[in-house]
């Protein structure tokens, strides 16, 4: 064998050989880790009930956008904290199968470092209104009950209206992806340059929330004002809670303004279905904040509701809770409240969606016209209750009865309270889920409380590890390659020759 051909072949040889070690390389460092799963719970002690939310995510990647999932809700039995104010020692001992629930989820090794929050909204917001000493008695039920769970106590608190708008508008925009693409997606999309948040739209039982990033805010309402620095960009979002605008809030206020001018104790209500029949106590129905400035002496003490199951009645009813006769700014809701001009999408969740959802209006696919969704509601009005009720026989009564209002009262706030038009009406986005995870305000008051949005961007390489591997490994067969045809060609071995070959 001439010695070109042996160097030719330890050459090659040794070619073989770096190849083999960079595919093991290749291999063995993206063999994935064993998986560190940290979690998080989430109590949403809203006014018509409790929600417990497990949170998940990995360990190393908490810095991520869009890696907590949630991993289980468990609905607590029974009303909402709120609602213990005769009773405020049960209000504790209420949450436990949901507790227990968790602890099943999560494995024990991790209960004693997971950390659980619970956070109470316009029900408790209510009732301090009303009680103050309740209110506290009930909280401090619900701290001892947390505090012999076996998790990472953080706190049991009523947040702010604020607050709860702030972090609805943190957890769908996490959801969505909107404060941080990496890698290729970032440039795909600063060349799109879409990389816009969405408002967020929640309707609870008590009080409704919007917020949405405005470029027109000025100073006229720092209390409607939040600045954000999320991934290193300046956010400068609006945000508003009307405390009794919640869906079942607002039903008591109706039905209080309807008092005013009942003469007897009947009242025959276009709200409710044709056929449909409530009763209601006056003796409480005053002591609520939200109904207690309409307070009014009654020859009765129990109201008889008929349904009249006429649309536009309603609607004319609702919009009565819409004052919109006087506003100090330059634009307003209602009740001289400031909102600056609507600006891009909106997520809208909670009772947003479980009406819509209902009616068959969430439009998932595509938004559904504002004269569609209309009409809609006003067939469904027009039903008789007999019929509903027939219809749908496995839905609760107590929501089956109120979607005809909860529908137009949805529609009265959108349109007379925010104004919406039949134009940006379509980009609003009913929406429950946003992949595993519910649309609410519980996972932006977890990432904001675990410190897991980070105020700057986190240097991040442009390409994962496994593709920086692959690369180094293609490059280096390329550059073998080359080698071994650059040497081929320069000092042409005998048995390349021609002839020779
Ligand atoms: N149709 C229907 N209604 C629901 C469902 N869950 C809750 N609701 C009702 O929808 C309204 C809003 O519910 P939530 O968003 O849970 O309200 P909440 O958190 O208890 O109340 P807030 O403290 O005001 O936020 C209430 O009137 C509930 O009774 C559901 O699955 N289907
Ligand atoms: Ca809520």
């Amino acid at each position: 064998m001439s010695s070109t051909r042996k160097i030719l072949l330890i050459l090659g040889f040794l070619s073989t050989l770096a190849v083999i070690a960079l595919i093991a390389v290749a291999v063995t460092q993206n063999k994935p880790l064993p998986k560190n799963i940290k979690y998080g719970i989430v109590l949403d002690a809203g006014s018509s009930h409790t929600n417990l939310y497990v949170y998940e995510w990995p360990a190393e990647k908490e810095n991520d956008t869009g890696v907590v999932k949630q991993v289980e809700v468990c609905k607590v039995e029974g009303p909402g904290i709120s609602g213990y104010s005769h009773a405020t020692e049960k209000a504790g001992p209420s949450l436990a199968q949901c507790l227990q629930q968790a602890k099943e989820v999560i494995p024990s090794t991790q209960h004693k470092e997971t950390p659980v929050y619970l956070g109470a909204t316009a029900g408790m917001r209510l009732l301090r209104l009303e009680n103050e000493s309740a209110a506290d008695e009930v909280l401090s039920s619900v701290e001892t009950t947390l505090r012999l769970a076996p998790f990472n106590f953080q706190g049991a608190r009523i947040i702010t209206g604020q607050e709860e708008g702030a972090y609805g508008w943190i957890t769908i925009n996490y959801l969505l992806g909107s404060f941080k693409q990496s890698g290729w997606k970032k440039l795909l999309h600063s060349l799109k340059s879409t990389s816009e948040t969405s408002g967020a739209l929640d309707l609870g039982g008590a009080s409704t929330q919007i917020t949405f990033v405005s470029k027109e805010l000025s100073s006229e309402s720092p209390e409607n004002q939040l600045y954000f620095r999320l991934y290193g960009k300046d956010y400068q979002v609006y945000t508003h809670s009307f405390l009794c605008y919640g869906k079942d809030q607002a039903l008591q206020q109706k039905l209080a303004r309807d008092l005013q001018t009942v003469e007897s104790s009947s009242l025959l209500d276009p709200c409710f279905h044709r056929g449909y029949q409530r009763t209601i106590n006056i003796s409480d129905f005053f002591k609520n904040p939200c109904t207690s400035d309409k307070k009014k002496q009654l020859p009765f003490s129990q109201l008889y509701i008929e349904g009249e199951g006429d649309y536009q009645k309603c609607r004319e009813n609702i919009q009565k809770l819409f004052d919109k006769t006087n506003c100090p700014y330059s634009s307003c809701s209602f009740n001289g409240i400031y909102l600056p001009p609507l600006q891009g999408d909106f997520g809208a969740f909670s009772a947003f969606y479980f009406v819509m959802n209902f009616l068959n209006l969430a439009g998932e696919a595509s938004p559904v016209p504002l004269n569609k969704v209309t009409r809609t509601i006003e067939s469904f009005c027009a039903r008789p209750w007999q019929e509903v009720k027939t219809m749908y026989q496995n839905i609760k009564e107590k929501y089956l009865s109120e979607y005809c209002f909860s529908g137009a009262y949805i529609l009265s706030l959108l349109e007379n309270g925010y104004e919406f038009t039949e134009d940006n009406w379509q980009r609003i986005h009913f929406l429950g889920k946003i992949g595993s995870s519910d649309a609410g305000w519980t996972l932006g008051y977890m990432l904001n409380l675990t410190n897991m949005i980070p105020a700057e961007e986190p240097a991040v390489p442009p390409l994962s590890h496994g593709s920086y591997v692959g690369l180094m490994v293609l490059c280096s067969l390329v550059l073998v390659s080359v080698l071994l045809f650059a040497w081929l060609l320069f000092h042409k071995p005998k048995c390349l020759q021609k002839g020779v070959v």
